[in-house]
């Protein structure tokens, strides 16, 4: 139970770790449900191309969040006076966007990009990237100690293909709509920068996530850069898992929230699973090689690594856990099929308790905080669909809306 004492000392140290970089490593043992982080993004970007353009006008376009905050708008938005492209949720939002992430820089450049119709031929991805460039060269100037903390996060040391193509597009084309800047780039201004800072993304940074769809869409809202939170490594059992409540929080709306999912003793590694849990084996490797350049050994993918019948789960990347094994068990008994998935998959209980039983969820559920007295919660809460549940056994038993 956490005395006033221990309450008051690291909960997280940061470790160097052989072959995982820096990592995140429980200072004193956690309890599910435990806060073990809270962060505000030093950088959002959002994750919707391009609407507008040199035929559009203000009025046509459809403002869906507050470009700062990110909160769905649900009045008529507070438009920049300046560019009238981009959307506040309050003068107030507004305001605080001018000096910072929409400052006459930002503005201006977005402004030009916005009206450049070779740039809005481009993929989404590509014009999201853009987006990306731009907070990062203007966080230079409204923040050059941020954007400090932005280099310092790991990024790969070698460029990637794709990458590399995207620089060569987006660099010279913000270089040649971007007025300059207040005062010389603090930190320079390169296609060599260019390709650096889309690294870090790439490896670092957190979706914030839409509302859970009727359909189980998981679509991304807005992206951030986390520093603290850039330090978890990836298990695909994880052990913490993250929340947002963006649209529901009336202050720090955009920070993240890193919960445990269960106890874990002193000195273990926390970590957090970079994508849905229900991904099979072959796509999490395929994920992970590509885009964070690591090939995963936690005790899940040595137990997955073993099974032969991958080849037909690549083409979705989903699978149903409970299946799984299923194709080298004809012919056996009820109890010998029983025996041998339970060999197969000796992790069935973290799906069971702690995966959304939602239709088309797969959110990790985490205990609510302990209370006060350190007395553990029995209500899990899901991070995708936000749903509340009594866990009960690994029976959870929904609580309503
Ligand atoms: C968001 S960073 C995590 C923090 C990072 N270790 C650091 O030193 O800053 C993601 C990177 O950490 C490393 N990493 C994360 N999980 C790992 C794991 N399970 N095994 C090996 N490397 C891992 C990979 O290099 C990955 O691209």
């Amino acid at each position: 139970m956490p005395t006033a004492e221990n309450a008051a000392a690291p909960l997280l140290n940061v470790a160097e770790m052989q072959g995982r970089g820096r990592a995140l490593v429980a200072a004193q043992p956690l309890r599910g449900g435990q806060v073990v982080l809270r962060d505000s993004p030093i950088l959002l970007y959002s994750a919707l191309p391009f609407t507008g353009g040199p035929s559009s006008s203000s009025s046509t376009t459809i403002h869906r969040y507050c470009d700062h905050c990110f909160r769905a708008l649900q009045s008529a938005p507070v438009l920049c006076p300046s560019c009238r492209h981009h959307a506040f949720c309050s003068p107030a939002c507004l305001g605080v966007a001018s000096v910072s992430s929409h400052s006459p820089w930002a503005c201006q450049t977005l402004a030009r990009l916005i009206d450049c119709s070779s740039f809005l031929g481009q993929p989404p991805e590509l014009q999201v990237q853009a987006r990306f460039l731009v907070a990062s060269y203007n966080l230079s100037i409204t923040s050059p100690e941020d954007f400090q903390v932005l280099q310092s996060l790991q990024g790969r040391d070698i460029c990637s293909d794709d990458t590399a193509s995207s620089v060569q597009l987006l660099h010279p084309l913000i270089a040649s709509v971007c007025p300059p800047p207040p005062t010389p780039f603090p930190h320079g201004f390169s296609p060599e920068l260019s390709a650096n800072l889309l690294s870090k993304d790439k490896l670092n940074a957190f979706g914030l996530m839409e509302p859970f769809g009727a359909g189980g869409e998981r679509s991304v809202r807005a992206y951030g850069i986390y520093p603290r939170a850039s330090f978890f490594n990836h298990d695909c059992l994880p052990n913490a898992c993250r929340f947002d409540y963006v649209d529901t929080v009336p202050d720090h709306n955009t920070d993240i929230v890193v919960r445990m999912i269960h106890d874990v003793p002193q000195g273990r590694e926390i970590c957090v699973s970079y994508f849905p849990v229900n991904l099979n084996y072959p796509s999490r490797q395929k994920r992970l090689a590509e885009d964070y350049g690591f090939r995963c050994e936690c005790d899940r993918c040595n137990v997955e690594a073993n099974w032969s019948d991958h080849e037909e789960d690549v083409d979705d990347g989903v699978e149903e856990m409970e299946d799984e094994g299923g194709d080298e068990m004809e012919g056996s008994s009820d109890a010998d099929i029983e025996a041998e998935k339970e060999n197969d998959f000796p992790h069935e209980y973290f799906f069971v308790r702690y995966v959304c039983n939602r239709e088309n969820c797969f959110g990790t559920l985490a205990p609510l905080p302990p209370s006060a007295d350190g007395a553990a919660s029995e209500i899990m809460e899901c991070n995708v669909c936000g749903q509340l549940k009594r866990a009960n056994d690994g029976e959870e038993e929904e609580m309503g809306e």
